[in-house]
């Protein structure tokens, strides 16, 4: 009889769970964890619980499971777990923070191209029976200042690959190794010259009492009027509502987000503007990442459970993100410091 129950309540990889099941100590069982009755029905019985970003454990949630001993969430954020609740009730929290920064790198990077060269206004025109060229103009990467605030997993990631287009990387990030970003080709930098000299700015920092609105009414006043800004990290570093005004307002060229301060969010004035580029949090979406983030929180679980022996891995390796591959050089992708 399985001695401990898991429970899954967001979409995961199918290999979270086939993980789980390969231990005969561990029941898996699936809930939507948005249907909130369905899910505080649910905790009673569980020992773990697996979740995505849908699925919120708060303080409600940790005090209908008496039983729960770890949460672990398939990403790298924790913003949907309250952290602070799950300590003090003595239940382990575990995130897979390497698992989709290589899919949330090329997110960023996808999002500043499809600004760049209007990508998506553009598609729409054609297959809208167009063939409007000179609407559609874009601008080239090459010999322009890109600052990438936070130059951590995804922030390196994203600073190595634009380098590779010939852009001048400059990075802000307060606690960055000096040694770390000249290995990328980054040069550190202070906010203040960042802002007043980057053509594109890509955000990659997590949201923390210090960083949410960094982008907002002052950073925007102090920015070259051709900017564009990337925002695949998290909603509120860039304030929307400053955003849309300095849009409008011709003091910032363009945005592209994947991120938004209330999500889901469909519904923002700034889907309506031209310069917009948007996604609803892709960054994380593609199989690769899925399938480390959903194996690597089921790993945390089950060596969270008694120490359970996690089966041979089943996921994707990791293409030496954050840790070179053996005999590759070691600028062929950063080992970035994870703190
Ligand atoms: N869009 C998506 O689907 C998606 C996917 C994965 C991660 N993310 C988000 O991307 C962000 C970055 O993730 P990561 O894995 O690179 O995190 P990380 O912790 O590796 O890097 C964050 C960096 O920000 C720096 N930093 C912190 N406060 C700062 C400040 N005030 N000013 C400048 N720098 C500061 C840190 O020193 C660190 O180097 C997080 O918000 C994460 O949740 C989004
Ligand atoms: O895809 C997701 O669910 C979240 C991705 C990302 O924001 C994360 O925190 O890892």
């Amino acid at each position: 009889m399985s001695q401990y129950v898991v429970l899954i309540a967001d979409a995961l990889s199918p290999q979270a769970a086939e993980l789980l099941a390969r231990n005969p100590s561990v029941e898996v069982r699936h809930v939507d964890g948005t249907d909130r009755p369905a899910l505080l029905a649910a905790l009673p019985g569980a020992d773990a619980v697996l979740v995505r970003s849908a699925t919120r454990i708060d303080a409600e949630a940790l005090a209908a499971a008496p039983r729960l001993k770890a949460v672990a969430r398939a990403g790298v954020g924790l913003d949907n777990v309250d952290v602070a609740a799950a300590t003090a009730a003595g239940v382990l929290v575990a995130n897979a923070p390497a698992s989709n920064v290589v899919s949330a790198a090329e997110h960023a990077v996808a999002l500043l191209l499809a600004l760049a060269r209007q990508v998506p206004r553009a598609d729409a025109s054609l297959r809208e029976g167009r063939w409007a060229r000179a609407s559609f103009t874009g601008v080239e990467l090459a010999g322009k200042t890109v600052g990438v605030l936070g130059l951590g997993r995804i922030g390196s990631l994203v600073a190595r690959r634009l380098a590779a287009f010939d852009m001048e990387v400059v990075a802000h990030d307060p606690y960055a190794d000096e040694e770390h970003a000249r290995s990328l080709g980054v040069r550190l930098t202070g906010l203040d010259e960042l802002l007043a000299r980057a053509r594109f700015l890509t955000v990659h920092l997590p949201l923390t009492a210090a960083t949410k609105g960094l982008i907002g009414a002052d950073a925007l006043r102090r920015v070259r009027p051709d900017l564009r800004i990337v925002n695949a990290a998290r909603g509120g570093i860039v304030d929307e509502e400053a955003l849309y005004a300095a849009l409008v307002e011709g003091r910032v060229a363009g945005a592209a987000l994947d991120v938004y301060e209330r999500e889901p969010c469909t519904d923002s004035p700034l889907f309506g503007l031209d310069n917009v580029v948007v996604t609803p949090h892709l960054g994380a979406s593609t199989p690769e990442a899925q399938e480390r983030a959903g194996t690597q929180a089921a790993e945390s679980v089950l060596l969270a459970l008694a120490g359970l022996p996690v089966p041979d891995a089943v996921n994707t390796p990791l293409p030496a993100a954050g840790r070179p591959a053996a005999g590759r050089p070691a600028v062929a992708e950063p080992a970035v410091p994870v703190r």
